[in-house]
């Protein structure tokens, strides 16, 4: 019989890998059909009908397992429709139902489900389910991390010129923001890495550090749903997490630089300009 008071959080973690799983198949039927795309802040903020859908289903699944009110939820579609994106102590699913929407509205091959889980602010666990790929990566803290069951682990670089760095472009286009990203890109290009990569999905970029195919990906502007599973999955497999700035890892300010180990994080640290982007919760000022 499982004893859930030494292990509480083990049929949650197997139950985000299953509603993970079925999410993922979603994505991939509705990518069989035709589209329709909108969008929220900006016209390159792209969402569809399937994100909704799939945000529904997910956290539809963990309330009727969980009960509802025990339980709180941070969801990249919920937060768009102006549910509150408050990290507190309190059991935490923290979800992007499709992050890569961008990808999956071009049909460009990385598209992921991301479902993370804290409590006391700690990550718990997180799943990261790359669905046109078909790779089921998971980590729980203190228990290593898989992709398809299979063990994971950074690699062992430190030279930063044999590493191959991911970013991405985020959806900001204020001229000042999109020079900052590219004089960093160039400077990391340069100094010189044997090369600049990126998915288009955050989720994705940070299961690739931990694989060690690549040995950092790096990026402003992200928000917690894109990261908070990934994050546990790089450290699970040896990685580690800090700000764009050197200091500590933050979940909600939206920065964030994770490496196979601190030489390559600092050595890119020492090249990026960095902006600031509004906290994950902040008030958004009125216009
Ligand atoms: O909005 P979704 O969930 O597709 O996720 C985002 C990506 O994860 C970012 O890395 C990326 O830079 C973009 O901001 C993208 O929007
Ligand atoms: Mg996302």
């Amino acid at each position: 019989m499982e004893n859930h008071s030494e292990d509480p959080w083990q049929r949650a973690y197997d139950f985000a890998v299953e509603v993970a799983r079925k999410a993922g198949e979603e994505i991939r039927k509705a990518g069989e059909s035709e589209i329709k795309v909108m969008t929220k802040s900006c016209i390159v903020d792209l969402v569809t009908k399937t994100d909704e859908r799939v945000e529904k289903i997910i956290i539809g699944s963990l309330k009727e397992k969980f009960g509802e009110g025990t339980h709180c939820f941070i969801g990249e579609e919920s937060v768009a429709k102006g549910e509150p994106c408050i990290l507190t102590d309190k059991p935490t699913w923290i979800i992007d139902p499709v992050d890569g929407t961008t990808n999956f509205v071009h049909r460009f091959p990385f598209v992921a489900v991301s479902i993370a889980f804290a409590v006391n602010k700690q990550l718990e666990f997180g799943v990261v389910y790359s669905c046109l790929e078909d790779k089921m990566y998971k980590a729980r803290r203190g228990r290593g991390a898989f992709c398809n069951d299979e063990p994971i682990q950074v690699s062992d670089v430190k030279d930063i010129h044999k590493s191959i760095i991911m970013s991405e472009y985020g959806i900001d286009r204020s001229p000042d923001k999109v020079n900052k990203i590219f004089t960093t890109m160039q400077k990391i290009l340069c100094i010189p890495v044997h090369g600049l990569r990126g998915s288009g999905t955050a989720a994705t970029n940070m299961c690739l550090v931990a694989t060690g195919a690549v040995e950092a990906f790096f990026e402003i502007g992200i928000h917690c749903w894109d990261i908070a599973a990934g994050a546990v999955i790089v450290q699970e497999a040896g990685g580690i997490l800090l700000d764009v700035d050197g200091g500590p890892f933050d979940l909600m300010s939206r920065r964030m630089v994770c490496a196979n180990n601190y030489i390559i994080a600092k050595r890119i640290i020492k090249e990026i300009d960095v902006f600031t982007a509004r906290r994950d919760g902040a008030p958004i000022p009125k216009q």
